[in-house]
């Protein structure tokens, strides 16, 4: 249904360009999910905004195709965009909970939607409303309510069943229970899950969270520093990752299930600045494993098995890798290795300053 060919978005900035998305690729079946994780800026809502065409003034997409269908999404007209994205690509985000107008209803909002988008009457898209608000388990009465006599978690689950009222091809559900507290985010992800599969919508989920992806998607993508760094199929990854990154993701959250059950080492270090030209691999900094290698040349995506691709070197080494990622102390090395670089960079530059 969706086919991401070789995707490139770049950002101008003051005194040069950003590149935020670097030759991404992947494949939506219908009704399949994919989870996209990674930590902040990354280029995961890049990704969303670049399919749907809606980035910012300064960000275009400087290579590659969207395949929607068949069809090319990119170059197509905004007009065009404009009833794909409301018909057939729903897009559910934070920023859609502040799309609530207050001064109706929203009850009037989503019968105006639906009636916008179909030829129903005023009854048909009352009883679609009704519909969907119980998809989402939200009581019929709530249709009476305005956006502020709704609670945080009522008012995401009404936005989510706005997208669902049209029955989109595609939903893409950009960090949409972030906000959330955990039991309602999890509440919310089980009735995503379930809707997903009952309209048979495909479903694009980004996260920061990667153990929220285990619940939701049948297929995860890793994304650091603009690049793919792991794509799988969602239970081959947890059983076993492949990529340094990945190993770091799963120690640093925890998992929904499990809360509380194992210890979280957060990955030392932080992602690299996009606006810079990038050598090697993008996670080489932070790698415990890396060697001058990483630093120099950038690993391919790779199949390592079925359904399973990663961005590494030393792949053969994943055994060893998976053990050692376990540890506490192989983060700490590699925290003191990007403190001591820190110090030596300081060093030399006050030795500049003082024309050492
Ligand atoms: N309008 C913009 N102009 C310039 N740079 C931008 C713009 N929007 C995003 N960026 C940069 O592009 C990169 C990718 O950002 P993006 O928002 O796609 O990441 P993300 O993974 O979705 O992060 P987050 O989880 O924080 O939303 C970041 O370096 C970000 O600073």
């Amino acid at each position: 249904m969706l086919d991401v060919q070789n995707l490139s978005v770049e950002y101008k900035i003051q005194g040069g360009v950003l590149r935020a998305v670097e030759d991404v690729s992947f494949t939506l079946k219908r009704a399949e999910s994919l989870g996209i994780v990674g930590e902040s800026g990354c280029g995961k809502s890049t990704i969303a905004k670049a399919l749907l065409q809606l980035l910012p003034k300064n960000g275009r997409i400087s290579a590659g195709h969207v395949l929607f269908d068949g069809e090319d999404l990119v170059g197509k007209n905004p007009e065009e965009m404009r009833k794909m994205r409301q018909k057939r690509i729903a897009l559910v985000s934070q920023s859609a909970m502040n799309s609530l107008n207050p001064v109706y209803t929203v009850g009037t909002q989503i019968i105006e939607a639906i009636r916008t988008h179909s030829r129903m009457t005023e009854k048909e898209a009352f009883a679609r409303a009704v519909e969907v608000f119980s998809m989402v388990g939200l009581e019929e009465k709530r249709l009476k309510s305005f956006p502020h006599q709704l609670s945080g978690g009522m008012k995401q689950r009404a936005i989510i069943a706005m997208a669902l009222s049209l029955e989109p091809d595609i939903i893409i559900a950009d960090e949409p229970t972030t906000a959330l507290d955990v039991v309602v985010q999890g509440r919310i992800l089980q009735r995503i899950q379930k809707i997903h599969k009952e309209i048979s919508s495909s479903m694009i989920f980004i996260t920061h969270d990667i153990s929220v992806v285990s619940e939701v998607c049948e297929t995860i993508m890793v994304m650091y520093g603009g690049r793919v760094m792991e794509i799988a199929d969602t239970n081959s990854f947890f059983r076993a990752p492949y990529h340094p990154y990945s190993l770091g993701l799963q120690n640093a959250f925890p998992s929904i299930t499990e809360i509380g059950q194992e210890e979280l080492v957060a990955i030392p270090g932080s992602p690299p600045n996009l606006s810079e030209p990038q050598q090697g691999c993008r996670f080489h900094v932070r790698c415990p494993f890396a060697t001058e290698r990483c630093s120099l040349e950038e690993p391919p995506l790779e199949e390592v098995k079925e359904n399973h691709y990663s961005a590494c070197w030393y792949t053969d080494k994943v055994e060893s890798f998976r053990r050692e990622a376990k540890k506490r102390d192989t983060w700490e090395s590699v925290r003191a290795r990007i403190e001591e670089q820190i110090l030596q960079e300081e060093t030399s530059e006050e030795m500049k300053g003082a024309g050492i």
